[in-house]
């Protein structure tokens, strides 16, 4: 049988790992796929860095059109990222009536509503297994293994370089810039690292799992983002005095009101499994109507991890490369024409429960008024720690909220904030406690 002609558009960190294993694990590949799967033609702006990549038998060009518009190429792989060229290569692709696998989560949680339409009229697969979670077959699973179910929620660890921050800055004090620039050494962070520390690329992520999760289109915009770029060391110690770790969490929930659809810091009992996932590893729970919560672990970024993904997308294509396109799973998990287009929360309609840090004058009533402006918005509280005076005569009181829709809390912090003995603004960190 003739071989199947992939090419390859960015051979930078994940296109250099995806023509590592391609080449180291050819033999698997193809005994898995039930016929050779070879690199046939490569596009990188770099072509002395890419040859490096893929050897001297690959033909390399620096113009990744001229992949998309091959008439021998099968599979094009999209590894550049971004939706600007990138969105276009895709769409040409498509047009072309290639099968696509890509990495780029930006680019399906922005214009996927559109890529799977195009790709459904043509009848050809967009797979992306790679874009959430790296290595991890979370897309598979959501996809797939967990089609029985009504899936409640799921909550991820989704950022590998924020996790990877987080981690180096509790375990060994390093500073964020600091780490930052190792995670950038190590080919973790996206080119524009904000992505990165604002919590976009887990938007990215967590917005691609509610699609598949919930059988909505993709919804990015209505997605709540908060990342790790304020977060203060005192705040990840005083959590870790009450039993909590600091992660980024991307959180989406099916309620009666709609989709809760959000990225922030989050505190997480220390006893969970997923408040134990350091570095650059990554985490998925997703809880299930029947199977209860389920969790899925490992490395979330980097070279060869990610070409896991990739290459794995590139056997499954190549399996249903002769399966009526009726017959395939669907992109999104669910019938293209059974998508629903559920309402997307408001953060103040969000539940949460809550840790807020309030810095007030050292003075006796200070707690009881705070308590007071509490109780009138009706947030009970479940612990309370206050630490010592510091030398300007104020204190910081550290409060745990039970759950309470947000926009109480919202309105009584503007109120606790009004108060005289209050100097500084009230720092407002969301808790989960992820326990189904
Ligand atoms: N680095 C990681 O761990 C992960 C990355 N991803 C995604 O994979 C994609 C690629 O990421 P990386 O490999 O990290 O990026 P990268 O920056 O290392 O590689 C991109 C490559 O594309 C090339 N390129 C840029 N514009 C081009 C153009 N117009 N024509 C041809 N080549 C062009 C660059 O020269 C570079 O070699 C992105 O969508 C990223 O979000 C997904 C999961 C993990
Ligand atoms: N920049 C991303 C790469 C993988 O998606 C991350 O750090 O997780
Ligand atoms: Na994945």
């Amino acid at each position: 049988m003739k071989p199947i002609n992939i090419g390859l558009m960015g051979v930078g960190t994940v296109g250099g790992g995806t023509a590592v294993v391609l080449k180291r694990n050819a033999d698997e590949i193809s005994r898995r796929a039930g016929r050779e799967i070879r690199l046939f033609m490569a596009a990188n702006r770099d072509l002395v860095r890419a040859r490096e990549a893929v050897g001297p038998e690959v033909e390399l060009v620096d113009d990744a059109f001229a992949i998309v518009n091959h008439p021998d190429v099968d599979i094009v792989v999209e590894l550049i990222g971004g939706d600007t060229i990138a969105k276009d290569l895709v769409l040409q692709a498509i047009a072309n009536g290639k099968h696509v696998v890509t990495a780029n989560k930006k680019l399906l949680a922005l214009h996927g509503n559109e890529i799977f339409a195009r790709a459904q009229e043509k009848g050809v697969m967009v797979a992306f297994e790679a874009a959430v979670a790296g290595g991890i077959p979370i897309i598979k699973a959501l996809r797939e293994g967990l089609s029985a179910n009504r899936i409640e929620w799921i909550a991820g660890i989704i950022n590998g370089t924020s996790n990877f921050i987080l981690t180096e800055m509790r375990e060994k004090g390093s500073g964020f810039a600091e780490v930052l620039a190792e995670a950038q050494r190590l080919g973790y962070a996206e080119a524009d690292p904000t992505f990165d520390v604002e919590g976009h690329d887990a938007g990215h992520k967590l917005t691609i799992m509610a699609s598949i999760a919930f059988g909505i289109p993709m919804n990015f915009e209505h997605c709540y983002l908060e990342g790790i770029s304020q977060l203060q060391g005192r705040d990840i110690k005083y959590a870790e005095e009450l039993g909590y770790r600091v992660k980024l969490l991307g959180l989406t929930r099916h309620t009666e009101a709609g989709v809760e659809l959000r990225v922030h810091p989050t505190l997480i009992p220390e006893s969970r499994l997923i408040a134990n996932v350091n570095g650059v590893m990554n985490a998925v729970l997703a809880k299930g109507d029947a199977i209860g919560p389920t969790l899925y672990y490992g490395a979330g970024a980097g070279a060869l991890p990610t070409a896991s993904a990739v290459v794995a997308d590139i056997v499954d294509v190549t399996r249903l490369l002769t399966a009526d396109p009726e017959h395939r799973v669907p992109h999104l998990a669910f019938q293209p024409d059974q998508l629903k287009d559920l309402r997307i929360l408001p953060m103040d309609e969000v539940v949460s429960s809550y840790y807020l840090r309030i810095s007030a004058s050292d003075r006796a009533g200070v707690l009881a008024k705070i308590t007071g402006l509490l109780a009138e918005n009706d947030i009970s509280i479940e612990a309370v720690i206050q630490k010592g005076s510091v030398s300007d005569g104020s204190a910081e009181i550290v409060l745990l909220t039970h759950r309470v829709v947000e926009k109480q809390v919202n309105a009584a912090i503007a109120a606790i904030e009004a108060l005289d003995s209050v100097k500084a603004p009230v720092v407002r960190l969301r808790m989960e406690e992820l326990n189904g």
